[in-house]
């Protein structure tokens, strides 16, 4: 028996569509599902008109239990709100566990917070970022197409998302002059 109660799941291949996303169940987050991540409340408001896909999240069926490796890979589509990249929400694990980003297309970044310092890590196709354990993360599209990536993380780690609101990231990443502008909070 395994020492822990979870589904049991078969070795399995897991495939890659044209669009390079895993066959599972796709979330999506739109502009009305981003409330108080955006600086410019007043451009966000008028975003909400038009409610874009923000960006969607493709699952592998592997489940989100303790001692499975889940994956999913991130498509977030180009755009700003007053000038603000489009972003993910964000989140800390619950539990402290790492996770590995690896970058598939497009250009972003990854914005690391450890509710003291925060870090930055410019991500293209082949790139990967180290999301330590204790560290909140969000991905950013500072391009002009999709930004994608593929994310792995034990099953176990967990979502917060809560904390991200009430400590925000350190920087907000906006579009500069000459590329990306990290402003702190
Ligand atoms: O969960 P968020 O902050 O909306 O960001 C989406 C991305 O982060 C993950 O939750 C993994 O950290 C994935 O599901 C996806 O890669
Ligand atoms: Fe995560």
């Amino acid at each position: 028996m395994p020492p822990f109660a979870t589904p049991p799941v078969p070795p399995m291949r897991i495939t890659f569509d044209a669009r390079m996303e895993p066959s599972g169940p796709v979330l999506t987050r739109r502009m009305s599902d981003l409330r108080g991540l955006f600086a410019d409340t007043a451009a966000w408001e008028a975003a909400l008109a038009e409610d874009p896909v923000v960006y969607e999240v493709a699952s592998s069926p592997v489940p989100e239990a303790e001692g499975e490796l889940p994956q999913s890979i991130t498509t977030i589509h180009p755009g700003r709100v007053g000038g603000e990249f489009h972003m993910t929400k964000g989140h800390i694990h619950p539990r402290p566990r790492g996770e590995i980003y690896l970058g598939l297309s497009g250009v972003g970044g990854l914005l690391l917070f450890d509710g003291d310092k925060p870090q930055w890590i410019p991500m293209e196709p082949g790139t990967i970022g180290y999301i330590p354990p204790g560290w909140a993360h969000r991905s950013v599209n500072t391009g002009d197409e999709p930004y994608r990536f593929l994310a792995v993380y034990p099953g176990d780690a967990g979502h917060d998302y809560d904390w991200v609101l009430r400590n925000g990231m350190g920087y907000r990443v906006l579009s500069g002059a000459d590329g990306p502008l990290l402003r702190p909070f």
